[in-house]
């Protein structure tokens, strides 16, 4: 069960006072956000776990928003989350910044002033920039940075306006600062593993060059800053571009494939395997997760039988590559092509998931099934749908993964057929509470999947 950060009385480091009405316009305006995870269940409670001025005009904020404990076969899931935001105060806000706008407080130390997400802010977003290339402390706050790395200032930043689980604010084409949005306590893997790799020279990686972090209420990573791949190009778009003007796009899939491989070795380097991977217990929690998301998208409840039958086949089977450290939430979104080289970004795993448990070494067959599955998704994004553009992708992938890995993920096949049929279940999820519309996307996949030999 996923640990947050729980409420406590707040810690006013630098401004006193009572901050309810703050709490008031959040309720309204947190859940809209693209990156509020609880947007299935009703908000009974924001709190404010704490409250730094980052410089003048400028609020760092954790809250805690507390739902209705959702009962479910798994257990009950944690009754909230913790979430970084990023507010400006001003009397009056400029036109440019309406889009970002909150709310005006009506009492309390804020009373009069215009609250809005200072991310959209280039003033802001500057003062950020200033704090992470000088570092120190701001409160429970604090910046770090790689002494080597040399980040100018001045930088112009645009905020990124993507679908993103977090925030990021493109700075001058050079950096890219990525805001987690959902805090839990802990390392984040997004810093983690980047930096890990970055020492052993893992050029597939952009490296960390600046972060900062909170002691308060409990020590958990905030941000992290990165070199911007100016020319690259995501691999989501390159594979929709591929398949509208009908292209192949197999040389591309084995390079990825090939890439991915590289990335896992490294990661078996840097974080070397504790022992062998422990099929049946693996088994045991993707089970788990097929019941708690049946729980909550009775559509899949049909396939359950012929899911589980995958899961079995996994806990009797004894072969497999060892655990290891792994991306955790692969898909085409998160490899970026710049010139002929694939690069992977977003080591955090699954946001929903435990942040103790995107850290536990896996199967690598994990990854290779997320991708795989991306494959599936981009082939239903338009019709016909392209299932044999899909299956071509899949077998080059896997070729180009098992020529760098020295195994082959086919021949591991009630490995993958499990760990893709957990993604796909993840996926049902994930759509039925972000995207409603593409749950047919993974639903097509649940039926493919149940059925043995799919
Ligand atoms: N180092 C980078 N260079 C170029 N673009 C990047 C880089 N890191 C992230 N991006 C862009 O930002 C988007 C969001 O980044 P990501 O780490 O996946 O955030 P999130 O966790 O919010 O989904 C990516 O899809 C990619 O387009
Ligand atoms: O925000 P993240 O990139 O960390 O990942 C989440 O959002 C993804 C969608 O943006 C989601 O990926 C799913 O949709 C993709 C197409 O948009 C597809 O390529 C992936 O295969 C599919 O899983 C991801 O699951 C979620 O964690």
């Amino acid at each position: 069960m996923p640990k947050t950060i729980t409420p406590r009385p707040r810690t006013a480091t630098v401004l006193d006072g009572p901050l309810d009405s703050l709490g008031g316009l959040l309720r309204e305006w947190l859940p809209r956000q693209r990156w509020f995870a609880g947007k299935d269940r009703p908000v009974t409670e924001l709190s404010v776990l704490s409250v730094t001025e980052l410089f003048p005009g400028c609020l760092h904020l954790l809250v805690h928003a507390s739902h209705v404990p959702v009962p479910t076969p798994g257990g009950t899931p944690p009754p909230g989350d913790c979430y970084q935001l990023l507010l400006g105060l001003r009397p009056h806000l400029a036109p440019r910044l309406e889009r970002a706008f909150i709310g005006r407080a009506v009492d309390g130390p804020l009373a009069g002033l215009a609250v809005y997400d200072a991310l959209h802010d280039p003033r802001s977003a500057h003062l950020l920039l200033e704090r992470l290339r000088h570092p120190g402390t701001a409160g429970p706050l604090r910046f770090e940075a790689d002494p080597a790395a040399r980040v100018p200032g001045g930088l112009p930043p645009r905020l990124l306006d993507a679908e993103q689980s977090n925030s990021s604010i493109v700075y001058g084409d050079a950096y890219i600062l990525k805001l987690f949005r959902r805090i839990q306590p802990g390392v984040n893997p997004d810093l983690e593993v980047p930096a890990a790799l970055a020492a052993l020279g893992c050029a597939r990686v952009p490296a960390p060059v600046a972060w900062f972090t909170t002691a308060d209420p409990r020590p958990a990573t905030l941000g992290v800053l990165q070199p911007f791949l100016p020319d690259a190009t995501d691999g989501w778009s390159l594979a929709l571009g591929a398949l509208a003007a009908g292209d192949d796009f197999t040389a591309e899939a084995r390079a990825l494939g090939r890439a991915m491989a590289e990335v896992h070795l490294a990661l078996a380097e840097a974080f070397p395997p504790a022992g062998p991977g422990e099929n049946g217990r693996t088994a045991e929690a993707m089970r788990a997760r097929l019941d708690a998301a049946a729980h909550a998208v009775p559509g899949l409840l049909p396939f359950v039988p012929g899911l589980r039958a995958a899961f079995a086949a996994l806990a009797t089977c004894d072969t497999g590559p060892p655990a290891q450290r792994v991306h955790g939430d692969l898909h085409l979104g998160q490899v970026l092509r710049a010139g002929r080289d694939w690069f992977v970004i977003d080591f955090e795993g699954e946001p929903s998931r435990p942040l103790a448990e995107r850290r536990t070494p896996q199967s690598p067959v994990r990854d290779v099934a997320g991708m795989l599955r991306s494959f599936d998704y981009a082939a239903r994004q338009r019709r016909p749908w392209r299932p044999e553009w899909a299956r071509r992708c899949r077998e080059a992938f896997c070729a180009g993964y098992a020529a760098r890995a020295g195994w082959d993920p086919r021949k591991k096949h009630a490995l993958l057929r499990a760990h893709e049929t957990d993604r796909a279940v993840y996926e049902v999820l994930y759509e039925a509470r972000h995207r409603p519309d593409w749950l047919p996307v993974p639903m097509a996949a649940i039926k493919r999947l149940a059925v043995w030999g799919g």
